[in-house]
């Protein structure tokens, strides 16, 4: 599938096929990364070709049903800052149409899951911005999704918070799709299920994250012989 913005192709035929597991988007800045997430978070129109999310199409009652078992936490995200993290996240699990007598547990399981039990009375307003991230990372993970987008979500993380982030994704994909965009370093992505490296909207490389450090190693040795030396 392709997206055009105005009338740049900024996805160009990109053909991929993700199960469960953690796949991680890679590429340097603009090379369609975002677009490619918000693609496949319903936020932004694919132009041309097929897409098949949850095994369905993205349109009138399947596209309603998507978003319900969809999580989405995008590169920047706009948080009700005199809302509690329990008004908060209660409000993105009524959005997500999730029934009114579950809200409550799943509410606070998210801010277990996201370490977030001891502010979840907090107003936003009062959170560090490692904080809000984690609520950001929270209000993804509330209804469960059996997709889940994460453009980013390490940004302001410590390492403490990272590590248990790290988890919290390996337990969800166990069940879930989860695409994540990181510029986290190399190590880290060794233990997702796939890499994709994007380059100008295309699928330069897909396959083993090891196996896209290699590629992406391989593919930046020229620009660095081009360096003027001294
Ligand atoms: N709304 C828009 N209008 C015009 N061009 C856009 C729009 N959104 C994205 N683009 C262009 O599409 C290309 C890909 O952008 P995108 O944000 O998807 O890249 P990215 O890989 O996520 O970058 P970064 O790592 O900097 O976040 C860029 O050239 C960008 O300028």
């Amino acid at each position: 599938m392709s997206v055009r913005i105005r009338r740049t192709l900024v996805i160009d035929t990109v053909d991929l096929d993700l199960g469960p597991g953690v796949h991680a988007v890679l590429g340097s800045n603009g090379s369609g990364k975002t677009t490619l997430l918000r693609t496949l978070a319903t936020a932004t129109a694919h132009s041309e070709g097929t897409l098949r999310l949850l095994d369905r199409d993205p349109v009138g009652s399947s596209l309603r049903e998507i978003r319900r078992r969809l999580g989405y936490l995008p590169q920047s995200f706009g948080l009700y800052r005199g809302y509690t993290v329990r008004e908060f996240l209660g409000y993105a699990a009524w959005l997500k149409e999730m029934p009114g007598r579950r809200i409550p547990a799943a509410v606070e399981e998210a801010a277990e899951r996201t370490g977030l039990m001891n502010r979840i009375d907090a107003k936003i307003r009062t959170l560090s911005g490692g904080t809000r991230q984690r609520v950001g990372i929270a209000q993804a993970i509330v209804n469960e999704p059996r997709l889940l987008i994460l453009d980013e979500p390490d940004v302001g993380l410590d390492a403490e918070s990272r590590a248990d982030f790290l988890s919290l994704l390996g337990y969800l994909a166990e069940a879930s799709c989860v695409v994540i965009s990181t510029h986290m370093p190399q190590e880290v992505h060794d233990a997702f299920s796939t890499a994709t490296v994007l380059d100008r909207g295309k699928v330069a490389f897909h396959g083993s994250p090891v196996e896209a450090a290699a590629y992406r190693q391989q593919s930046a040795a020229p620009r660095r012989s081009m360096r003027p030396s001294g």
